[in-house]
């Protein structure tokens, strides 16, 4: 963007000193409304998801001092403020330009926010196009005092991958997390800081770790996933080896991740030990095979060193057997070293065909794995009467048809119905 503000050939500064008398967007402007905005309906650039390096620079094109930019950078991740107009340290003057050449912060309001008890935070976000999406928040408390912060965030809206046992899935999808339109899909990262700084404001406290598990495949946006990442690291601070990138495998993607030799967690959505099986469970992969997938997880291992870890829901007398368990372990073996599987006892879905096992199913899985010399973890389920699966609460209140192939993402529905049968309060 830097690059492409340099070529410009009227600085926005000068533009500003000496408007245009017909409304002509300034230079900056411009380009900038090209590259960074997201909203394709909306006249403004969005602030968030801005380095603070762009920030200077804006402060500079809009005839500021460079530490304006620092400001920006400060009110935008450390206050989180949600208008320019609170930017009270700015000088008002400053304010109003950047609100008169088209600039906001770019904050969603939260539509819907559900509490469990659990201190789990469920919220909906709603996009200027009234599409809502979910984030969740998960603290970790030790002696009444809050250990973590775990931030759910959403990559998409809806999935259209439609794994069987997913709300997420079940719902459809509408779009990813930025307008088609923009060439550069810039729009998601700023949505998806967004969602951290929502659940930082809801909970009053810094978010330590995100999981992009919640709606949506985070590889079939990895271009805006990856924005999003260096967003988060850099401007809002959580350390990468507090990022954790969910994916149920796409194709390509996971050696692209591993090009970038990331500290992050990758967690493969795994399900089944066998094609076979998988392929009931996750429909999309009969377009990735399981020995593609291993394949190119060891060599994200190889190439940074992280761990990967295998996300597998555990669904009552479909994939929960002491032979699962025990072909899982070999598959593990035989693709290379590294792994750690992470078992998600199925969280019920309205409507769905599956059961949760029961707790010593769980357990006789997990000490199955153990004694196959597979690290474990059983995830404890959180939230369960805030809609705990993800997908669900959003559910509640939009629905949209399901997208006949799941990897054009070209197809993408206009229309938004509500779902009058909830009461809404905003
Ligand atoms: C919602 S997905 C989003 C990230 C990515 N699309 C994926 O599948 O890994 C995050 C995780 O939630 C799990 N999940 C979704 N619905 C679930 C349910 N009803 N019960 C248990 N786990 C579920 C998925 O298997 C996946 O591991
Ligand atoms: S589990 Fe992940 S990939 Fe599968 S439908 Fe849900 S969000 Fe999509």
């Amino acid at each position: 963007m830097l690059a492409l503000l340099q070529n410009c050939s009227m600085p926005l500064a000068r533009a500003v000193r000496s408007p245009p008398r017909t409304h002509v967007r300034p230079c900056f402007t411009a380009v900038a409304y090209a590259s960074i905005s997201s909203r394709a309906n909306s006249q403004s650039q969005v602030l968030l998801g801005l380095s603070e390096k762009e920030l200077q620079q804006l402060a500079l094109d809009l005839n500021q001092e460079t530490y304006r930019g620092k400001q920006l950078h400060h009110f935008l991740y450390q206050r989180k403020l949600r208008e320019i107009q609170d930017f009270t340290q700015l000088p008002q003057g400053f304010r109003n330009t950047l609100e008169e050449t088209g600039w906001k912060v770019g904050r969603s309001p939260i539509f819907q926010t559900v509490t469990a008890a659990d201190g789990t935070v469920k919220l909906l976000l709603k996009l200027e196009d009234n599409r809502l999406v979910e984030t969740v928040g998960i603290p970790v408390m030790v002696d009444k005092g809050l250990t973590r912060l775990t931030a759910c965030v959403s990559s998409q809206v809806g999935c259209p991958l439609r794994c069987s046992f997913c709300a997420t899935g079940k719902g459809g999808f509408s779009r990813n997390l930025q307008r088609h339109e923009i060439i550069e899909q810039t729009g998601i990262k700023f949505i998806l800081c967004e969602q951290v700084l929502a659940i930082e404001e809801v909970f009053k406290n810094r978010v330590t770790n995100v999981v992009f598990m919640g709606m949506g495949e985070p590889m079939l946006n990895l271009k805006a996933v990856l924005e999003a990442h260096r967003c988060l690291n850099k401007d809002v601070q959580i350390g990468q080896r507090m990022i954790t990138i969910s994916t149920v495998g796409v194709p390509n993607t996971i050696k692209k991740l591993a090009s970038h030799k990331l500290q992050s967690t990758l967690a493969v959505s795994l399900h089944a030990p066998n094609q076979k099986l998988r392929e009931t469970i996750v429909p999309s992969a009969k377009s990735y095979p399981l020995d593609a997938l291993m394949s190119d997880c060891r060599e994200y291992f190889q190439q940074t060193s992280r761990r990967v870890s295998f996300e597998y829901a555990l669904l009552a007398g479909v994939n929960d057997s002491v032979d699962h368990a025990l072909e899982l372990a070999e598959l593990l073996h035989r693709s290379g070293s590294g792994y750690h599987v992470n078992l998600i006892p199925f969280n019920p879905i309205e409507g769905s065909e599956y059961q949760r096992p029961s707790k010593r199913a769980v357990l006789t899985f997990s000490g199955a794995l153990e004694s196959s010399k597979i690290t474990v973890s059983v995830r404890q389920t959180r939230g369960l009467d805030a809609n705990a699966a993800c997908g669900q609460l959003r559910n509640k209140f939009q629905k949209t048809p399901l997208v006949t192939d799941p990897f054009d993402l070209a197809v993408t529905d206009t229309s938004m119905p509500y779902n009058n049968n909830f009461a809404v309060s905003s």
